[in-house]
Formats: structure tokens, sequence, C-alpha cells
């Protein structure tokens, strides 16, 4: 395998610009800027010239819809890992709600075989709470995790695993397992029909109304049930503020919960709606500003974990037609990272060493990775990604590796550029300098 030299990078964007020697997949070596004689560079190495750059551990996410199997004609495996490693991920977590479902170890093995052949990130399958996301009956959850995939993440997401004995029964279960339960928390009653978030903004519009109270009570619920069980909870989408207040007073009574947070939560918002472009249709809805500006905050002091992207690809057909029947989903893959800066970083409520947090470390502990998420030390696995901090680029959806283009960013200049993404050492993405 050949070597890597990352010359002049600051790692987690701090001190000094410092050389790292990447070999055999592993880092061989972090010197002071320049400290490298090039005669000890082994033969052959790709350098890549970091000046100015940050180094941040290879980014996780934890919720990505890559389509496949069955919806194949808006994303596969291998799109969606280049738009992953584009946008600085070495690990995604492959939700289950594809065509066929992940509900059994042929799916599950068959995704992250698929994602082992791609090459370009690690994919990990999120396996079904329910058989067929039914939500009646709980699906094999010992058999996916005891499977080549290794599945440590649980999800319907899509759906709400909405009655309250099956998700008991899915969470007492995930105890002996050592998994975690993922839900998108929507409770169906008070959403037949929504379209967007209840406020004022849909009430103009005429658009029946997804209220918040429908998120905020299934997670009060489901914190509470958790807590009963001794087991993991992990909050999918957080959007409101509500929801903040209901996850910062379980974690403060010692109840096993994480959540995350989409890019779109913190930038965009209900004012949106207006345009009656349904490429802001999404699930859950664009909430209102105080809320955006609610989620910073719990995010900033880690009341919310992570930054998840809930990348959803969708057709033309399904998102260039009227808001009602639009299909609610937007690409997230390759500006993550890119709305975290403009949100969190701009704004001075994260550094680098915050977002390495919320975006590689946290999802890699939740999602249970251990050589994910990891200090930038020697000896450990060259999982990495490089960040021009001070660069900007314009979002084109026809430019992104997804196969869909539907991203709500069209045309925006954003800031934020991923260099370089390695995975185990190898470059897996790389945007110019690199000799
Ligand atoms: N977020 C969405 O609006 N859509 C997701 C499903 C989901 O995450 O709930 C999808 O699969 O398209
Ligand atoms: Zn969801
Ligand atoms: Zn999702």
């Amino acid at each position: 395998m050949t070597d890597v030299l990352i010359r002049g990078a600051r790692p987690y964007g701090e001190g000094e610009p410092c050389d790292v020697l990447v070999s055999d997949g592993v880092i061989a070596r972090v010197l002071a800027g320049g400290e490298l004689p090039d005669g000890d560079l082994p033969g052959g190495a790709e350098v890549i010239d970091a000046a100015g750059l940050v180094l941040l551990p290879g980014l996780v996410d934890l919720h990505t819809h890559l389509r496949e199997p069955g919806r194949e004609d808006t994303e596969t495996i291998a799109s969606g890992s280049r738009a992953a490693a584009r946008g600085g991920y070495t690990a995604v977590f492959a939700m289950a709600n594809t065509d066929p479902v992940a509900d059994n170890a042929l799916v599950v093995e068959h995704v992250w075989r698929r994602g082992r052949e791609a090459g370009l990130v690690d994919v990990h399958p999120v396996g079904a709470v329910t058989v067929g996301l039914g939500g009646e009956r709980l699906a094999e959850l010992g058999t996916m995790a005891a499977s080549a995939a290794n599945v440590r993440v649980f999800s319907d997401d899509g759906k709400c695993v909405h009655d309250p004995l099956i998700m008991r029964r899915a969470l007492e279960y995930s105890t002996s397992l050592d998994v975690v339960i993922a839900q998108h928390a929507e409770e169906p009653r008070l959403t037949v029909g929504a379209q967007a978030h209840e406020g004022e903004q849909a009430a103009r519009l005429g658009y029946p109304g997804w209220p918040a109270s429908a998120e905020e009570s299934i997670v009060a619920r489901d914190c509470i049930l958790a807590a009963h069980a001794g087991a993991r909870l992990h909050v999918c989408h957080v959007s409101t503020a509500g929801t903040a207040e209901v996850l910062a007073w379980a974690k403060g009574r010692g109840t096993r919960v994480s959540a995350e947070v989409t890019p779109h939560h913190l930038l965009l918002t209900d004012e949106r709606l207006g345009s009656y472009d349904p490429v802001n249709k999404v699930n859950p809805p664009l909430r209102t500003a105080p809320d955006a500006e609610a989620l910073r905050t719990a995010l900033a002091e880690g009341v919310i974990d992570c930054v998840a992207t809930d990348h959803a690809p969708h057709a033309v057909q399904d998102k260039d037609c009227e808001w009602a029947a639009a299909k609610p989903g937007m690409l997230g893959l390759q500006t993550a990272l890119s709305i975290v800066v403009a949100t969190m970083v701009r704004t001075g409520l994260l550094d680098w060493r915050g977002v390495a947090r919320v975006m590689s470390e946290r999802p890699a502990e939740i999602g249970g990775l251990p050589d994910h998420g990891r200090p930038i030390a020697v000896g450990e696995p060259a999982n990495l990604v490089l960040v021009d901090p001070d660069a900007e680029w314009t979002v084109r959806g026809g430019e992104l590796a997804s196969i869909a283009g539907n991203t709500p960013y069209e045309g925006m200049r954003l800031p934020g550029v991923v260099t370089a993404t390695l995975l185990r050492g190898r470059v897996t993405a790389a945007a110019g300098r690199i000799g």
C-alpha cells in the first residue's frame, strides 16, 4: 500500500502545522512541520500539500439513506459512497427503509458486502426494528447483530415505532445485544396528512400541520421506556426546541439517550415554504428560526450529541411536482460539513475540536465503531479528512456524486471545502493539491 505524507496540516485546527505520515493504513509518525527530511520519505509516497488545512478524524454519519436495494435510480451504495467520501466521511450507517427492507440477515449482509466492494467508506447497515417497518412484529435483531454485517444500530426510520409495547420490547431486547434503537420520533396520530411544520407559515399557505408535539411526545415517552429498560435510545433528526428540553431532562436523570440533529434543521427554517418548492419538504419538517437557534445551542452544549445528515435522495419526478405529492427528504452528505461550518464554527459555537466531536467521535461511539472517530495519534487507523477552512464553494445539485440532485442548497455559496478524505490510509476523495 502506498504511504501518504500529509504536509503542514493543523490537527483539529490547533497549534503549529505538522507532518503526518500514514503507512500501512495507520498513522505512523506525527512530526512538527517540515521536520521529516525528504530522505526519510518512503519511496513512492503520495504527498498532500496541506498548508493551511485542518486535519480531522474522518466523519461518521449515523443516518444515511443509500436506496440500494430498490431505488437504484436515485442512489446506489457505490454512488452514495462517493458522495460520502467527497463529503469527508469514512463511515456511514445505511438506513433500513430500502426495498426489500433491511429487516433480516440476508439484506444487511448484502448491503455490508456492497459497501465493501465500493470500498470508499465503511457502510454499516442499520437493521429494521420491526418486520417490513410494519410496526407490529419485532424483526430478528439478534440474527442481524450476529451476522457478518455486525449490526449495532436498529431503526424503522421513515416510520416511527409508535406502538409503546413494541418499542418497549425492542428496547428491552436491545439490552442483551448491546445495540441501540434509533427512533424516528413522530406520533402518527398527530401527523395524519401533515405537510409542513404546524405554525404560521403552514397556516398561511394552507398546509396541514406537523406539530412539534408529535415529536416531543414520542421522545419523552421513549426516554421513559428506555430508562425503565436500562436500554440505549438514539433520537433521530431532532427538530424542535422542546425536544432539546426533553433530552436535557432525560440526560439529567441518567437516561442512556443520545440524539442527532441534521444540518438542514440547523440552517433552514419554515420561512422557505413560501417558495412552494418541494426541495424544502423533509421529515421532520423545517421548523421555526427559534427552533433552529435552540438546536444550535443544544448541539454546542452536548444536549444533542452529534450531526447526522439524513441524506435522502429522491427522483426528479418525486420532487419536481406539487408539494403534497412530493416525497420528503434532501441530499446531505456533501454539504453537511459546510453547513456545520456556517452554523456552528463561523458563529463561534464550536471550534474544530467540537466539529470532530459532533461529526466523528460521538457518532462513532454511538454506532459502536472502534476504528473511527479516533485521536490523531501514532498507531491509530488513518481515517482522516483534510478541510480547507477558508475556501468556499457553490453547490450545484448536478455536480454532486449522488444520482439524485435534490439539494436545498442549490446555488448557495458555502464555507469549508473537503480537500481529501483517507480511509485506512487510502485517499478516497481529493480536490486538487495531491502530487
Ligand atoms: N427524512 C425524510 O424526509 N425522508 C427519509 C425518511 C426519514 O428520515 O424519515 C427518506 O427515506 O426519504
Ligand atoms: Zn426519519
Ligand atoms: Zn432518515
